[in-house]
């Protein structure tokens, strides 16, 4: 099979889908593998390092499109919807909740679309979603003390405080792998930790890991109003998987938050938790303000610290890629249910009914359609 990486354009995107210890898999494996020149760049991967392993390295970005397997970091953007034809196998994060446009592509040029972020263990664990959640729950912090530092338009509050003056709050909705990340690092900060969750048994789990030093609360309007209220930082880091992210925070919420507090909707590439995260911000202007309380909403938080995300991502995804490229997609897919669960589109039909749901469309299980490939 021919395995095609083009360059990530999205603003600020620094990652890249494979890395030369990934491209000397795939070719071990007998694949060839195109990479679009400068592709690694960002990650700190030159060409001559990719060719090293066997890759060639090709000029343009329709030259890697016109592979077999295409694998890329994050959602294809407009600019690269015209690259889709019929029978492309597309790995990579697509988000596809929130994005009818790209799903409707999707479905027309009949592409065989697979989510990282929907491939689903047996025990629930999503792990090519997880390396990412991890790096973005630790980033939520550090991006949040820092805008709440005054020159960033914040309330002037230290999240540790210092002795004889208050910690700052921490209040992260979700309790998953962003959530717990952001309250390993809040509490490493010194601050004080709320964490909500829907589920009393992650809250339970919770609990035991800090052994107490987080306050968990049950999500619901009531907990969540009186959490936001006080908190200096709130992050949003629910996710059911697959579907648009639930709206958990209302606008007058937010107007309950005191001046120069800072709200972290890592949730955003889910469409966003937060009823005033009204649109997706850019590494390159990351905030904005609305009723005195600072947004920062960035879709693709890891692709800053692109080197390590870079090394995360593929130590979990080019396991799959071989696989779809040994096997073909469909006895891949048959092969392994976890890769099942990342089909989201397949032969002009969406195969996750989250995703089916959101856009209204009808929904097609992936055993059906492979039935009807036999
Ligand atoms: N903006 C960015 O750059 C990045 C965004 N993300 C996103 O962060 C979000 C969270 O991801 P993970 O932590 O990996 O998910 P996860 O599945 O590990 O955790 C989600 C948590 O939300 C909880 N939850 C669901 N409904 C809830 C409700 N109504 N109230 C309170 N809690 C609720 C679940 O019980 C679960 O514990 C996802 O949308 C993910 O795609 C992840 C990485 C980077
Ligand atoms: C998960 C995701 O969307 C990202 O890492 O950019």
């Amino acid at each position: 099979m021919i395995v095609g990486i083009p360059k990530e354009i999205k603003n600020n995107e620094n990652r890249v889908a494979i890395t030369p210890a990934g491209v000397a898999a795939l070719v071990q494996n007998g694949h060839s593998v195109r990479v679009e020149t400068s592709a690694g760049q960002g990650s700190g991967f030159t060409n001559e390092d990719y060719k090293a392993v066997g890759a060639e390295i090709v000029e343009t970005a329709a030259e890697a499109w016109a592979s077999d397997m295409v694998m890329k970091v994050k959602e294809p953007l407009p600019a690269e919807y015209g690259f889709f034809r019929e029978g492309l196998i597309l790995f990579t994060y697509l988000h596809l909740a929130p994005e009818p446009e790209l799903t409707r592509e999707l479905i027309d040029k009949k592409v065989i679309a697979i989510a990282y972020e929907t491939i689903q263990l047996d025990n629930g664990a999503l792990p090519l979603l997880m390396p990412m959640s991890e790096v973005a729950g630790r980033m939520s912090v550090q991006i949040g003390a820092q805008f709440l530092e005054k020159q960033y338009g914040g309330k002037g509050v230290l999240l540790g405080g210092v002795p004889g003056v208050p910690k700052g709050e921490v209040v992260v909705i979700g309790g998953g792998i962003v959530g717990t990340n952001a309250a390993k690092m809040a509490l490493g900060l010194g601050a004080n930790v709320t964490i909500i969750d829907v589920n009393a048994d992650r809250l339970r789990q919770l609990d035991d890991l800090f052994q107490g030093r987080v306050q968990t609360l049950m999500s619901n309007s009531f907990n969540i109003a009186n959490a936001v209220k006080k908190a200096d930082l709130l992050v949003g880091a629910v996710l059911i998987p697959g579907a648009r992210a639930p709206r958990l925070v209302t606008e007058d919420m937010v107007k309950d938050m005191s001046p120069g507090s800072v709200i972290v909707d890592v949730a955003i590439d889910q469409g966003g938790s937060i009823e005033t995260v009204d649109r997706i911000t850019t590494h390159d202007k990351p905030t904005y303000e609305k009723h005195g309380v600072i947004h920062y909403a960035v879709a693709n938080m890891p692709g800053a610290v692109a080197r390590t995300s870079t090394l995360a991502l593929t130590n979990v995804t080019v396991p799959y890629a071989v696989q779809l490229a040994n096997k073909g997609y469909a006895q891949a897919i048959r092969d392994n249910k976890a890769l099942a669960k990342g089909v989201n589109v397949i032969d002009g039909k969406v195969a996750y009914k989250a995703v089916a749901d959101a856009h209204n469309l009808p929904y097609a299980s992936i055993e059906e359609v492979l039935l009807v490939k036999n």
